[in-house]
């Protein structure tokens, strides 16, 4: 057991989520490189089968602890712990925890993991959960239909958050803003929305704000912390088969958050999935929304005014899916620019998040391309985004995309026709 810490010597943990491309990597890097004298240790999730993230944020004193494979709030929760344990025993040596979520976390298992352990508990203080906001793309997915007991992550992700960055504001019109902060607001009530461009935020907005408030997530659900063991629940994650038993807990019409109950816990066979270890821990807290589920923070009353054990499990949207690739080879970056351009015109609103680190030829620079639906930016160590290439580093390229209807095969064809030397095969491609 660590040592019991009162809450002024507690280490604060802020948890950045966000849906996918919304510009959480962005506030990372904007956290770590402002002004503000802390030594922040960043805890990464990424969704998708190749790693990319930890390459995009900023090279600094900080630490930064990488968890792909699965999402925080599920598959490596156990992982999450681990880490945290590891941290807690280097006390003292840093001043705060960043931990950003996948772009498909659901937040509550998140905030339970300092709640329901022990030593964690005792060490750690939730500070806040900021919630980053794509001001152009989250009504296509608070808008979306999802399946019967599918979370959707986009609504839960506001309606957990302490603060909202309403990014991407460049994008929209004043009107559309206007409409956006409404709907948020309608959402989640006692939450404060902040306007930005680039998660561009003034940090002491943001660190060491005390805005998390158990009290208040337990007024709205007194059984959020109850992680019950009666219930078994299948995962359905991005076409993993974890083997778990099975029970789905479905959230009314009326329901918009997962402020509530989750109670099951996991039978978990997890294999390694040709190529992905997955930590299989235990993990409790899991729970869904549908995208019906229209208000976050409520008591379902039955009758007479009995209130209704709301249970959620978390399931995936499976028809969400990562694919991966590792590239040998340099690219060609005209070759590349317009295929990727085409590639997001044709299939953007089903391509959510596409991103890779490429080595092009006739470059010593390390490229970059970011892809949020039908968006596409290309940058370089040489402007600064992204460590350059290390000595002796192997000039791969890596590339993910992640959305709906993804065809592997068509992609993969895809990149190796971008290639400047003649085709090399891929080193690694699964998929989620
Ligand atoms: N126009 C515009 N682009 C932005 C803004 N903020 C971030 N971006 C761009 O949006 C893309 C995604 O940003 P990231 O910070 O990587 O988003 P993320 O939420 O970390 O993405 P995932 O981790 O993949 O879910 C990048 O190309 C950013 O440069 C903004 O305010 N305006």
């Amino acid at each position: 057991m660590a040592p019991k810490a009162d809450a002024k010597s507690k280490i604060p943990i802020t948890v950045v989520t966000g849906f996918l491309g919304a510009g959480k990597t962005t506030l990372v890097n904007h956290i770590l490189t402002a002004n503000h004298g802390k030594k922040i240790a960043v805890i990464e999730n990424e969704f998708g089968e190749v790693g990319i993230d930890d390459a995009l944020v900023m090279e600094s004193k900080e630490e930064i602890f990488e968890m792909n494979n699965g999402c925080v709030c599920c598959t490596v929760r156990g992982d999450l712990i681990r880490i945290l344990n590891k941290l807690i025993k280097r006390k003292g040596k840093f001043d705060a925890i960043l931990i950003e979520t996948t772009g498909l976390a659901n937040p509550a298992p998140v905030i339970q993991t300092f709640f329901v352990d022990d030593d964690i508990k005792d060490a750690c203080l939730l500070d806040a959960v900021l919630t980053v906001v794509d001001a152009k793309h989250v009504t296509q997915h608070l808008d979306e239909e999802k399946p019967e007991g599918v979370v959707n992550e986009a609504v839960q992700q506001i309606a957990f958050a302490d603060k909202v960055l309403l990014n991407k504001t460049d994008l929209v019109s004043a009107e559309e803003l206007h409409r956006l902060r409404h709907r948020i607001q309608h959402m989640n009530k006692p939450v404060e929305i902040i306007e930005c461009v680039r998660s561009n935020v003034d940090v002491g907005r943001l660190l060491g704000i005390n805005a998390f408030s158990l009290e208040k997530l337990l007024a709205m659900d007194p059984e959020f912390l109850e992680t019950g063991e009666e219930h078994h629940h299948h995962h359905h994650h991005h076409g993993h088969d974890h083997g778990h038993d099975h029970h789905d807990h479905k959230c009314t019409e009326s329901c918009k958050d997962g402020a509530h109950d989750h109670s099951h816990d996991h039978d978990h066979d997890h294999k390694e999935h040709e190529g992905h270890k997955h930590e299989g821990e235990g993990h409790e807290g899991e729970h869904a929304c549908t995208d019906k589920c229209k208000d976050g923070h409520h008591d379902h009353e039955h009758g007479e005014g009995h209130k209704h054990k709301h249970h959620h499990d978390h399931k995936h949207d499976d028809r969400v899916t990562s694919v991966g690739f590792e590239i040998d080879g340099e690219m060609d970056m005209p070759k590349l620019n317009m295929w990727l351009s085409k590639l997001l015109q044709e299939r953007g609103p089903d391509l959510y998040r596409s991103k890779g680190i490429l080595a092009i030829k006739g470059s010593d620079d390390k490229h970059v391309f970011q892809g949020v639906h039908m968006l596409l930016q290309f940058s370089s160590s040489a402007e600064g985004v992204g460590r350059p290439w290390r000595e002796g580093e192997k000039r791969l390229s890596k590339v993910v995309f992640i959305g709906k209807n993804l065809n592997r095969k068509e992609l993969l064809e895809g990149l190796q026709s971008c290639l400047a030397a003649p085709a090399a095969a891929p080193v690694a491609a699964e998929a989620k």
